[in-house]
C-alpha cells in the first residue's frame, strides 16, 4: 500500500519531480496517517476480542448453572446436617421433597443424588464417559498412594490399564472356574466350623464366619494363604495371618469413617479426628506387608500359564512389559489387591448374611428354597456350582436381598469430568454423583409393595443384576461397574444354597420370625446392625463330617 502511494505522489498534479526532502516529508506523513489507522484498525480489533473475551468468559462464568431443586445450603456446611448415621434414608426422605435428581451441597463439593432408575440410567449409560471418573477422598488419596488402585482411580491411563488386567486376566470364566475348588473346599469347612461352634446349642455369629468364608477365598486366590478363622493356618503362619487381619479391620474401620475435610478441603491440615495420619500409618504397614508378599511370588515366579494365584498373574503382565518397562507396578498391584480385599470379602459376607437373615424372618421362603435344593441335587451329595443355574427360586431369593438390603447403598460415588446436562439440569464439572440404591428400590413407583420380601416377583421376570436394569442394580452399571460381579453371585448363590441343604438353622430363644432385627448400619458396607446369632444343626451330618 506504501508503495502505491509513493507512485502516486511521484505523478503529482504539479507535474514535476519533487524534492527529495519533500519526498520525504510526504512520506513521512503517510507514514504517520497509516500508522494511525493501523493504530486504529488494531485498537478496533482490541476492544473487539475483549468484549468477545467477556462475553464467552466472564458472562459464561458468572452465569449461574441451573442446578436440580435441593435443600438450602448454609455456609460452610452446606446441607452436610441433614445427614445424620444413615445417609441412604436421610438421602430419600430429601428426594421425596425435592425429586428423584436432587442437589445437595456437602459441606463445598457440589454432589447430585438419583434416585430413580430412568435417571441413573442417563448418568451410567447414557452419558457413562462423562460420568466415570472418582472424587479424591483421603483414604484413596493418602493409602491408595494418589488412587493408583482400579476402585478410586480417576478415569484415565491407570484406571484403564487396571481394568483391563481385571477383564482379560483375572475375572474371565476360565479364572474363576480354576479356583472352583477353593471355594469348595472354603465352604465345606466353614460348615464344619459353624457346626462345631453351634454343638450343645450355643449361639452361632454368623457374620464371623460369612466374613471368615469370603476373606479366605479371596486371599487364596490372590497369594494362597489363609489367613481368617481359628483354624487351617499353620502355626508358624499365625503372626503373619494376626497381622494381617489386624491391617484389614483397620482399614474398614477407617475406610467406613466420616472424614470432614473430604466435604470441607481447607480443614485438611487440621485433620480433625486424626484420620489422615491414621491412613498414613496403616499404609506404611500394608506397603511393607504386601511388599514381602510380592517378592516372595517373584522369587518363585511362573510363566502366565503355570500362574496359581492372581499375584502370580499380575508379576507374570509386569514381566511381558514392553521395552523392559514394567506395563504395572509394584504399587499398583498391591493396590489391585487391597481393591480385592476391600471390595471382595465384606460385600460378599454382607450379602450373605442379610440373605440369611431374610430366609430367618421368612421361614415360609427358607422351606421353599430347601425344597427347590433337594428337587435338583437330592440329599446324598452337595450342591455343586453347576447346579447353580437350575436353582431359580434361590437366584430369585438372592436378587430380593440385593433390594431389600442394599449392600453398598449408593454404588461408590462417580465424580463428572466435564460440565454436562442431564434431564434438563446443568451437572457442572468435578460434582459428585451418588446413586441411592435403597431410594430406588424402595419406590413404589418402582417395585410393587416394595417393603414386603417377596423372592416370587423375579421369578419370570427379565429383572437381573448384572447392569441392564436400572430398577436393580447393585453392582453398578456402565464402565465402572464391578468387575467382581459374577465371583460375588457365585460366593452367595453356592453358601446360602449349600448352608440351608446341610444345617437346621434357628432362632435363639425369645426371638420369633417376627421380631428378627433388619436395622443396618453404615459404613464402607451396609451390614447389620447387630450380628446374626443363630442356632445350628446337622441337617445331612454324613455330608459335612
Ligand atoms: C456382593 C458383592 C459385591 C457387591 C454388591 C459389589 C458392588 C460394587 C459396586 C456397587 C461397585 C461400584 C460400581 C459403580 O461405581 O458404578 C463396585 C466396584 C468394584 N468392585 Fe464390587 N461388589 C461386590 C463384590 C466384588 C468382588 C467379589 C470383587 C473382587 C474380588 C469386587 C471388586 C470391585 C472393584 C475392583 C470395583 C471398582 C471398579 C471400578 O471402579 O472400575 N467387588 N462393586
Amino acid at each position: 500500500m506504501l508503495v502505491k502511494d509513493v507512485v502516486q505522489l511521484r505523478g503529482s498534479s504539479r507535474g514535476e519531480e519533487m524534492s527529495v526532502v519533500d519526498l520525504k516529508q510526504r512520506l513521512a506523513c503517510v507514514w504517520l496517517s497509516v500508522s494511525s489507522t493501523l493504530q486504529f484498525s488494531i485498537g478496533i480489533a482490541i476492544l473487539w476480542a475483549l468484549v468477545v473475551l467477556y462475553i464467552t468468559k466472564f458472562t459464561k462464568g458468572s452465569k449461574k448453572p441451573r442446578l436440580p431443586p435441593g435443600p438450602p445450603a448454609w455456609p460452610v456446611v452446606g446441607s452436610l446436617h441433614l445427614l445424620g448415621q444413615l445417609p441412604h434414608r436421610d438421602m430419600k426422605d430429601l428426594a421425596d421433597k425435592y425429586g428423584p435428581l436432587m442437589s445437595l451441597r456437602l459441606g463445598s463439593v457440589q454432589a447430585v443424588v438419583v434416585s430413580s432408575p430412568e435417571i441413573a440410567r442417563q448418568f451410567l449409560k447414557d452419558q457413562d464417559q462423562a460420568f466415570a471418573s472418582r472424587p479424591l477422598f483421603s483414604g484413596p488419596e493418602i493409602f491408595n498412594h494418589k488412587a493408583q488402585n482400579l476402585a478410586w482411580a480417576p478415569y484415565g491411563p491407570t484406571w484403564r490399564l487396571l481394568r483391563k488386567i481385571c477383564t482379560v486376566e483375572l475375572f474371565t470364566a476360565k479364572r474363576l472356574k480354576q479356583f472352583q475348588n477353593i471355594r469348595q473346599e472354603e465352604l465345606l469347612s466353614t460348615i464344619q466350623n459353624i457346626l462345631e461352634s453351634g454343638r450343645g446349642g450355643k449361639l452361632v455369629n454368623m457374620d464371623e464366619h460369612m466374613g471368615s468364608l469370603t476373606g479366605n477365598n479371596i486371599t487364596r486366590m490372590l497369594f494362597h494363604r489363609r489367613y481368617f478363622g481359628s483354624k487351617g493356618i499353620p502355626i508358624t503362619a499365625l503372626g503373619e495371618a494376626k497381622e494381617f487381619q489386624h491391617i484389614i479391620r483397620e482399614l474398614f474401620r477407617i475406610g467406613g469413617a466420616f472424614i470432614v475435610s473430604d466435604y470441607i478441603p481447607w480443614l485438611k491440615r487440621l485433620d480433625l479426628g486424626g484420620w489422615r495420619a491414621q491412613l498414613k500409618k496403616i499404609q506404611v504397614k500394608y506397603d511393607a506387608f504386601v511388599g514381602n508378599l510380592i517378592d516372595e511370588h517373584r522369587r518363585n515366579a511362573k510363566p502366565l500359564a503355570e500362574s496359581e494365584n492372581f499375584v502370580d498373574v499380575l508379576l507374570s503382565i509386569q514381566n511381558s512389559g514392553v521395552d523392559g518397562r514394567p506395563t504395572i507396578t509394584d504399587v499398583q498391584i498391591g493396590q489391585l489387591i487391597a481393591d480385592m480385599i476391600l471390595g471382595g470379602t465384606d460385600t460378599s459376607s454382607v450379602a450373605m448374611v442379610w440373605t440369611l437373615t431374610a430366609l430367618m424372618k421368612y421361614p415360609e421362603v427358607r422351606r421353599k428354597l430347601r425344597e427347590e435344593v433337594d428337587s435338583v441335587v437330592g440329599t446324598e451329595r452337595l450342591v455343586d456350582e453347576s447346579d447353580l443355574p437350575q436353582l431359580k427360586y434361590l437366584q430369585a431369593v438372592v436378587r430380593e436381598s440385593f433390594r431389600c438390603h442394599p449392600v453398598g447403598a449408593f454404588l461408590l460415588p462417580h465424580e463428572s469430568l466435564c460440565d454436562t446436562v442431564v434431564a434438563g439440569y446443568d451437572i457442572p464439572r468435578n460434582t459428585r454423583i451418588f446413586v441411592n440404591l435403597f431410594a430406588i428400590y424402595n419406590d413404589p413407583q418402582v417395585w410393587q409393595n416394595p417393603q414386603a420380601f417377596r423372592p416370587e416377583r423375579f421369578l419370570n421376570s427379565f429383572v437381573d443384576v448384572k447392569g441392564a436394569h436400572f430398577e436393580l442394580i447393585p453392582f453398578g452399571s456402565g464402565r465402572r461397574m464391578c468387575p467382581g460381579i459374577n465371583l460375588a453371585l457365585l460366593f452367595i448363590e453356592l453358601t446360602v444354597a449349600q448352608l440351608i441343604h446341610t444345617c437346621d438353622f434357628s432362632l435363639p430363644p425369645g426371638v420369633s420370625p417376627e421380631t428378627v432385627d433388619t436395622r443396618e448400619s453404615y459404613g464402607l458396607t451396609t451390614p447389620r446392625a447387630t450380628p446374626l446369632q443363630l442356632l445350628v444343626s446337622p441337617r445331612l451330618p454324613s455330608l459335612v463330617s
